[in-house]
């Protein structure tokens, strides 16, 4: 049991009916397993500019927030994950990989194929079960 929280963004990114996913590279945390991009809130920064800086950062992208889920914990023991999920769509499908190995455009039936880092699990499922109402 860890007791120091780690407040990270995420962001569901939809275009044209898929959604992207990224592998984080060998040289991350967690290496090679699957997330939604995102990273670290900073201190007295907004979730939301939060979430829109990372996706620039990490992939070039323009990430436009359609709405929120909630917020899920997971404790690894060394650390503990506030993931904060974000759901929305981007102008393009290009991306410039400058942080993760690699990333997928996937149909959402695919999500829960992938070895996915264990905070991002109830995520998905919260995803899979709202999406279909928004
Ligand atoms: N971005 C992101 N991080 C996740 C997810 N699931 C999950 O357990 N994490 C963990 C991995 C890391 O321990 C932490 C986020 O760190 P990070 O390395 O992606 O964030 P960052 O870019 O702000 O980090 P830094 O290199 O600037 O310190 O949260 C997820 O879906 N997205």
């Amino acid at each position: 049991m860890s007791n120091k929280i780690i407040i990270v963004t995420c962001a569901i990114i939809e275009y044209e009916g898929k959604v992207l996913v990224a592998q984080r590279s060998e040289t991350m945390a967690h290496p090679l397993q699957w997330e939604f991009p995102g990273g670290k809130l900073h201190t007295r920064e907004l979730p939301e500019k939060c979430i829109v800086r990372e996706i620039m950062e990490e992939l070039q992208l323009s990430f436009s927030i359609r709405y929120r889920l909630h917020s899920c914990e997971y404790d690894y023991g060394h650390k503990q994950i506030r993931l904060l999920p974000f759901v929305g769509t981007c102008t393009h499908k290009e991306v410039k990989l400058l942080e993760h190995k690699r990333i997928k455009w996937l149909e959402r039936e695919e999500l829960r194929h992938l070895d996915w880092c264990k905070a991002d699990i109830p995520v998905l499922e919260q995803y899979l079960s709202t999406r279909s109402s928004k």
